[in-house]
């Protein structure tokens, strides 16, 4: 193209010379100069008005959605379910698909191709997050690891939690915190026997306690800890649901000092009643002269204030940020995994006789689960990768966005827009799963084909690539120790009266049970001692 102007430009301007000699009248002679002077930048303009539509034409089209309203687009129409309602677009308008919220794009990408393409081939580009006001507000400005564009902090922030707090070595060593908090859940139900418990209220106090224990180890005790255990629960339940609600602020920035709908205010009135217990606890853990806790082990807020003074760049909002990404990542995602997966289990008698039968062959009825038990737990394990499939915690994951425009499927993905990966979608798409919606473990049993690493793009619970879940250790040990040792200790029964759970979803930034679980424990080991220990 750019070759056949300039031989253009060559012929014409020797045209103009022939001319030139020609003319003998001077009014021709100046036209002639000036038809000289002006031809090259027209047929540079030209030439960059083809070359551009050319460039338009080659660029790849937006993704088909639906058509929405002018200035609100889809907003109106949006169902507060949003990951079974995207799935249900999607099936119209196919894997990758748009949608206009306010001003901002929205792509939605629902199958496994696609889905590589965005987290596995493009993992950079996809690495940033579309931050929501809510998140800013809930995250000390997006001091912490969630939130954080993708970055030299946010690998350092990640670096220190995956290596420091995560990894298997720090959670062996805080084991007997977990074990000590499972054992107290194991008691209270024990006293609850034969009576219907509220086990979804017992399961969140239960993984709050563990992960608050192994935060700061026994800072904090007797009363104290428990009227902290209850303020948390509350707190992190309002903030799970204010990150999940559509929020115009987020679709309308110009509106945003208004904050319409309070999230922001209310967010922040969270994030400060948090930040008073975090700074408490870490006057009462400096006062404590960094010794070891009371049970000899060292917990999360020891190594987190010794990083603040070893790692150059690692502030106090770093570390209260990251406390904060513990509490209100790791609790409700755990907690809602192990409620979904005993209401499954109790609403099929076949699956809980056949989890406890491989528990007493494990562990034995004379003896308590310890997490070493677990690697020799198969059946279990597919129970609980099976939960994580129909009911994955996170089910749109956390929305990623694209640094620059990108080709994905076919279609430009411009930079900046809201990512939605509908792993919910994809774990239940008839095309890869047979029965997709049936509770079936087995499909898990007998081959590695299914794990979550974050490979296998038609099963990724946790996410992949840069951004996946950073606690996937820390989630697998808590559920499968909940999960063990709740089934090994008792049997569970149905409320008089009720045939069958209910199994619905509430979708939130976390996705929930649409009504908490209420079950009857029945104990089932014979030495009674064992539920004291
Ligand atoms: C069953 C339990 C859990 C599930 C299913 C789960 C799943 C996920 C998913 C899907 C993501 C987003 C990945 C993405 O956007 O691509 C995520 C992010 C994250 N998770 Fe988890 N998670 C669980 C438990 C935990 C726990 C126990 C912790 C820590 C105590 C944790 C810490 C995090 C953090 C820090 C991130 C942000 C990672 C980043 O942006 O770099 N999660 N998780």
């Amino acid at each position: 193209m750019a070759s056949s102007t300039t031989d253009s430009i060559t012929e014409l301007r020797k045209a103009f010379l022939d001319a030139w000699s020609r003319c003998s009248q001077v009014n021709q002679r100046l036209l002639v100069a000036l038809a000289l002077l002006l031809l090259p930048p027209t047929l540079i303009f030209l030439n960059s008005i083809l070359f551009g539509n050319s460039k338009r034409r080659l660029q790849a089209p937006l993704p088909p959605g639906p058509r929405g309203l002018p200035l609100l687009g889809s907003l109106p129409f949006l169902d507060p379910e949003l990951h079974s309602y995207l799935a249900d677009l999607s099936r119209k308008y196919g894997p990758i698909m748009k949608l206009q919220l306010g001003q901002k794009l929205a792509v939605v990408i629902s199958s496994p191709s696609t889905a590589r393409q965005v987290l596995k081939d493009h993992d950079i580009i996809f690495a940033n997050r579309d931050v929501p006001v809510a998140g800013l507000a809930a995250s000390y400005g997006g001091s912490d690891i969630v939130w954080r564009p993708y970055g030299p902090e946010w690998r350092m922030l990640r670096k220190v939690c995956v290596l420091k707090m995560l990894s298997n070595t720090t959670l062996n060593s805080v084991y007997s915190f977990r074990r000590k908090e499972m054992r107290s859940t194991v008691k209270f139900l024990w006293s609850r026997a034969g009576s219907t418990v509220d086990i979804g209220s017992q399961l969140f106090l239960n993984v709050m306690n563990v992960i608050t224990t192994m935060l700061w180890g026994d800072t904090v005790h007797g009363e104290e800890r428990d009227i902290l255990g209850a303020e948390f629960r509350q707190a992190v339940a309002e903030m799970t649901l204010l990150l999940g609600i559509p929020n115009l602020s987020d679709f309308f920035p110009a509106i945003r000092r208004w904050d319409v709908q309070r999230v922001e205010r209310k967010l922040g009135v969270l994030r400060t009643k948090f930040d008073t217990i975090f700074e408490s606890i870490i006057q009462q853990r400096l006062k404590m002269d960094n010794q070891e806790s009371q049970s000899g082990a060292t917990d999360f807020l020891q190594i987190l204030l010794k990083m603040k003074d070893e790692e150059e760049g690692f502030t106090i909002t770093h570390l209260k940020a990251l406390l904060m990404d513990m509490i209100v990542g790791g609790t409700d995602t755990s907690s809602n995994t192990t409620e979904f997966a005993m209401a499954e289990v109790i609403n099929k008698p076949e699956i809980m006789a056949k989890a406890q039968k491989e528990l007493d062959s494990v562990v034995g009825k004379d003896s308590i689960v310890e997490e070493s038990h677990i690697p020799k737990l198969q059946y279990l394990y597919a129970i609980m990768k099976e939960t994580l499939r129909l009911h994955p915690a996170l089910p749109l994951l956390v929305p990623h966005c694209p640094s620059e425009s990108v080709t994905v499927g076919g279609y430009t993905v411009p930079e900046g827009s809201r990512i939605f990966v509908n792993v919910w979608a994809i774990h239940r798409d008839p095309c890869i799963w047979e029965n997709p919606l049936e509770f079936d473990p087995e499909r898990f049993l007998g081959s590695n084909k299914y794990d979550y690493s974050g490979n296998d793009f038609s099963y990724f619970p946790f996410g992949s690539g840069r951004r996946i879940c950073a606690g996937t250790a820390m989630a697998e040990r808590m559920v499968m120790f909940s999960l063990a040792t709740l089934l090994h200790s008792f049997n569970w029964k149905l409320p008089k009266g009720l045939n069958e759970l209910d199994l619905d979803e509430k979708f939130g930034i976390v996705l929930k049970k649409k009504s908490s679980l209420a079950v009857v424990p029945t104990p089932r080991l014979a030495n009674l001692q064992l539920y004291h220990e």
